[in-house]
């Protein structure tokens, strides 16, 4: 760890925005539990106690939730548009401020939390638009005495939970259409980064957003705040972020209450590259596709398949330039790899370096030893990659480059649907043909055709197979918060 304590306050410009406590109903409130310690990943020195929510107190949201949506579905999409644009508005303006916030309890670089901030600010920018423009539809009747008509109508109540890897923008990539739409919100963010979903809440209530429209209850049990969004019977819909192994357990706590999900869960990341790739490009593609947010992303390349032609060049290429890369604190300039959000994560990627090692794998680039300090770890490339190993089957979710060789696009094909994930995929290539026969037989939510970075707020992003259900951002993204209803008329 490094030896040096953040004074969070002191490093921001607008001290009001640091704030501890959760925002229910409109009002800042302690917790009935206390409250929790939020540690610096970079330092290990504490940042804030922040507010720890009952699950009585989250139960009291939920209520309070449910009371302002039905004002607030009153609105017009035009005006619930204008407060979201101001929301946007407030996020870009204080940017550098909720970067700083996110930096110190999540460890990213400050230019890739800055990034974060745009990019969780566009999912309101877009469905402010978005909100405008929830359509219905009328269908010739069956009969010459029936009307028929569809409407579009807001769920109602929504609870979200997420991860530390996204701190902001897994809130607001879900929190955006659900508001537009005419939902209200009650947002659990993980209890490593509860500041950056708080300072949203902050950012709201200037806005003009309703009491009670959009909730934040951090807890340091995720658990319990689980169990009351699944069985309150307000509440209709949930919508999560975070690993297959939670997300089934939220689907079988639903499932009592038939309650819609959503569900972006684990993923495990294929990286093709043949022989007919622009190397250069590829090299560059995969550095920023597996070492973004040090790996801890579910889109990261977590497998990277070379054709054999060019498997010796890219791994040169590759190890070239990552040996070039400064892991450091984030709030430090010139940080291009920050630590890992705790020990445990560390203990991940170190026991699949150690796995790969023992069935033949060769560490090309990083530190064999392990003896890294605190939650930092070398950026590590291992050579001679199979099946066999560790990281073919689980999300490493740390800066591991695991480069396995093959020979056809039939052998790799083969290889890169072999797993029980399904987000995101990857190729690099120049034919056509194979351009297009590759992306369609990647099983994948997402395929990256020649680039290593997919995310935008204009495209549906989601998982098939166990990488989840639903799609978040672009226009088909406000479908998740609506429910259709046909309605009959005898003339
Ligand atoms: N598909 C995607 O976009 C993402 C997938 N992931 C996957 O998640 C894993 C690592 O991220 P991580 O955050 O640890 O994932 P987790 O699934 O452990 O945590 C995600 C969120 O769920 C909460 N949570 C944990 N257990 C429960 C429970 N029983 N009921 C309700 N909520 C619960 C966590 O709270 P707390 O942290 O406070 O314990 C956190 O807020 C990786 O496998 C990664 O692939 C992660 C991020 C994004
Ligand atoms: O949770 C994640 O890893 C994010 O969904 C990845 S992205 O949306 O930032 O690409």
């Amino acid at each position: 760890m490094l030896d040096q304590t953040t004074n969070l306050a002191s490093l921001l410009k607008d001290p009001s925005l640091l704030e501890t406590r959760a925002y229910v109903n409109g009002a800042w409130i302690d917790g009935d539990d206390g409250t929790f310690a939020v540690d610096n990943p970079a330092r290990g020195d504490k940042i804030a106690d922040v507010a720890d929510l009952s699950r009585a107190q989250v139960a009291d949201a939920i209520t309070a939730a449910e009371k302002a949506q039905k004002e607030w579905a009153k609105w017009t999409g035009k005006e619930r548009a204008a407060v979201l644009r101001k929301w946007f508005d407030l996020m870009m303006e204080n940017q550098d401020d909720l970067a700083t916030i996110l930096t110190a309890e999540q460890g990213k670089p400050l230019a890739e939390a800055k990034g974060e901030i745009a990019y969780g600010a566009s999912f309101i920018e877009f469905f402010a638009e978005e909100a405008k423009r929830v359509y219905g539809e009328t269908i010739p009747g069956h009969q010459r005495d029936k009307r028929i008509m569809v409407m579009k109508q807001p769920i109602g109540v929504v609870g979200s939970i997420t991860p530390w890897n996204f701190p902001n923008a897994m809130i607001t990539r879900k929190a955006g259409p659900a508001l537009s739409a005419g939902c209200s919100f009650v947002a659990r963010p993980a209890a490593e980064t509860p500041l950056s979903a708080i300072v949203l809440g902050v950012l709201a209530e200037r806005a003009g957003i309703p009491a009670g429209v959009l909730n934040i209850v951090p807890s340091s049990s995720a658990s319990e705040v689980g169990k009351e969004m699944c069985e309150n019977p307000i509440v209709r819909k949930i919508t999560f972020t975070g690993s297959t192994e939670v997300g089934r357990i939220l689907l079988r706590q639903a499932a009592d209450q038939v309650m819609k999900c959503s569900m972006e869960l684990g993923g495990n990341a294929p990286f093709i590259v043949f022989d007919d790739a622009d190397l250069d490009a590829a090299v560059d593609g995969a550095i920023m596709c597996k070492f973004r947010n040090n790996g801890q992303t579910c889109v990261c390349a977590n497998r990277i398949y070379v054709q054999a032609g060019v498997y010796d060049a890219f791994a040169q290429k590759l190890k070239d330039k990552v040996s070039k890369m400064k892991v450091g604190d984030g709030l430090e300039a010139g940080t291009d790899l920050g630590p890992l959000i705790n020990p445990e994560a560390l203990d991940k990627v170190r026991e699949h370096i150690a796995d790969a090692k023992s069935k033949g794998a060769q560490v090309i680039l990083g530190d064999e030893s392990g003896s890294n300090d605190g939650n930092f770890i070398a950026p590590t490339i291992v050579t001679g990659a199979t099946r066999d190993m560790a990281f073919s089957t689980e999300e490493t979710f740390g800066p591991l480059a695991p480069l396995f060789k093959f020979e056809t696009e039939d052998d790799v094909i083969e290889l890169a649907n072999d797993t029980i994930f399904g987000l995101a995929s990857y190729f690099y290539a120049k034919d056509l043909s194979r351009v297009y026969k590759v992306a369609e037989a990647l099983e994948y939510g997402i395929v990256g055709v020649n680039t290593g970075i997919i995310s935008t707020e204009v495209a549906p992003f989601g998982g098939v197979k166990q990488s989840g259900l639903g799609r978040e951002g672009s226009h088909h993204g406000i479908e998740e918060f609506l429910e259709m209803k046909y309605v009959c008329m005898s003339v």
